[in-house]
């Protein structure tokens, strides 16, 4: 019975590993804040925590890379302040030198710094700088580039962000065709954080789940709802039951 019982538990201590080591993303909810009222962003920040959100995206836009300006590293040094020190900051940089703001947003109190491809011509120095001003590396493609852009750098990055509109705006529509670039990377980097940004919301949440995205960014359908915190949790929930079927499929 004892050598039984031992069996049982190393068996699923073994399976406990396996799955962990081989699915180590979760779900994670970053209301992105674009679509919130801009004069009081510190408060919508610590509203979204409030309402359940894993993280916060925060959309800098420079006029140039997209056609929309939001804000920079010293609103983000102002948001730092309010919010306190836990809330991680995903930094997506629609911006045409991410060189320029590296060490600027580290010191203003950025988590991550999330750049596009498009962006910059050198994107191994980037990421190292990147590294060594100690901010985790996102790394974003707009809809027209290609995945395997994207492949050479996956393994030296924390996440990997599809945007599933064109960037520049919120209150987009989501774009389903982007979807296979999910289940591609999904398929080749498994435990890879892979992020969408752009139109996701209750109605397109499960194609996301579904292809293998687990980091999921929803400004206007959570932002403009009477229940976001209800939005959040249905979002997580669905991305949470589609990691779990693929363990199981495995
Ligand atoms: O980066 C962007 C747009 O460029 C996004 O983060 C949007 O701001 C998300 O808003 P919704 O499409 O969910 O309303
Ligand atoms: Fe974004």
């Amino acid at each position: 019975m004892y050598l039984t019982v031992c069996r049982f538990v190393s068996a699923t201590a073994r399976l406990h590993a396996h799955t962990k080591h081989s699915m180590a993303y979760s779900a994670k909810i970053g209301p992105s804040i674009l679509s919130s009222d801009l004069s009081c962003l510190g408060s919508e920040c610590v509203r979204m925590m409030e309402c359940g959100a894993d993280y916060l995206h925060l959309d800098v836009m420079d006029g140039h890379f997209v056609p929309n300006i939001t804000f920079g590293h010293p609103m983000v040094e102002c948001l730092r302040k309010s919010v306190g020190q836990d809330p991680f900051f995903d930094m997506h940089m629609m911006v045409s030198r991410p060189e320029q703001w590296v060490k600027p947003m580290a010191a203003a109190g950025a988590s991550q710094y999330t750049f596009h491809l498009e962006a910059t011509t050198n994107p191994g120095n980037l990421i190292k700088e990147i590294r060594e001003s100690r901010m985790k590396v996102g790394l974003a493609i707009k809809p027209g580039t290609t995945v395997e852009e994207l492949a050479p750098w996956a393994n030296q990055i924390d996440m990997a962000l599809v945007m599933t509109v064109e960037p520049g705006f919120g209150g987009q529509k989501f774009m389903d065709d982007m979807m296979p670039k999910v289940s591609w990377l999904r398929s080749q980097f498994p435990s890879l954080d892979i992020e969408v940004d752009g139109g996701v919301g209750p109605d397109t949440i499960h194609k996301c789940a579904e292809a293998g995205a687990n980091m999921i960014v929803s400004g206007s359908a959570v932002i403009s709802s009477d229940d976001p915190r209800s939005v959040i949790a249905l979002l997580r929930t669905a991305v949470a039951e589609a990691i779990q079927k693929r363990s199981l499929d495995r």
